[in-house]
């Protein structure tokens, strides 16, 4: 349905949006221009934990993107209970993800909360946590969320 604004909304959340939440955000933003229709979207990203609110994105998530020619200037933020009457979407990571954000959602809450990898066109529905891992992790997240960026535009357009 669209909002009052006119505006389609996703919002990203993962555990620390600081690696997978603002990378899908980034990459996202990314696949709207190149269609052109990223005035038609309100995109954002959230956290369930309050471990790196007010931080940028993780140096290995940057490098990630800038290889691709993209950048994201996004802090870390926790998600509230506003964001389920603010946003149409709101997408979890991995299952750790969708019982947090679960756990926050209040009664009038009108978004669909869903796992973003329900849309990847291989079929590969978590998106894991490359926290503890190396850069190869990150491009393993990049893949993912390009892949079902594509497949959830393709699915509601
Ligand atoms: N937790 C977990 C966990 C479990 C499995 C795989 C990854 C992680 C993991 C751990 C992180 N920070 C270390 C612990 C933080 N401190 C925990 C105790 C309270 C004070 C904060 C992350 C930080 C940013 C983004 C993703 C992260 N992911």
């Amino acid at each position: 349905s669209m909002a009052a604004t006119g505006k389609r909304s996703v919002l990203f959340v993962c555990l620390g949006n600081i690696c997978r939440s603002p990378m899908a955000e980034a990459v996202f933003r990314s696949t709207v221009k190149q269609k052109g229709v990223e005035s038609e979207w309100k995109i954002d990203s959230a956290a369930t934990s309050t471990y790196e609110i007010g931080k940028l994105p993780d140096p290995r998530n940057l490098a990630c993107l800038k290889k691709r020619g993209l950048s994201s200037t996004h802090r870390a933020r926790q998600i509230t209970q506003e964001d389920f009457t603010k946003f149409e979407y709101i997408f979890g990571m991995d299952n750790s993800n969708m019982q947090n954000i679960n756990r926050v959602k209040p009664k009038n809450s009108t978004a669909k909360v869903e796992l973003f990898g329900s849309y990847d066109p291989k079929g590969q529905l978590i998106i894991e946590d490359p926290y503890y891992g190396g850069d190869e992790g990150f491009e393993e997240v990049f893949e993912q969320v390009t892949r079902c960026s594509e497949g959830f535009l393709k699915k509601i357009y």
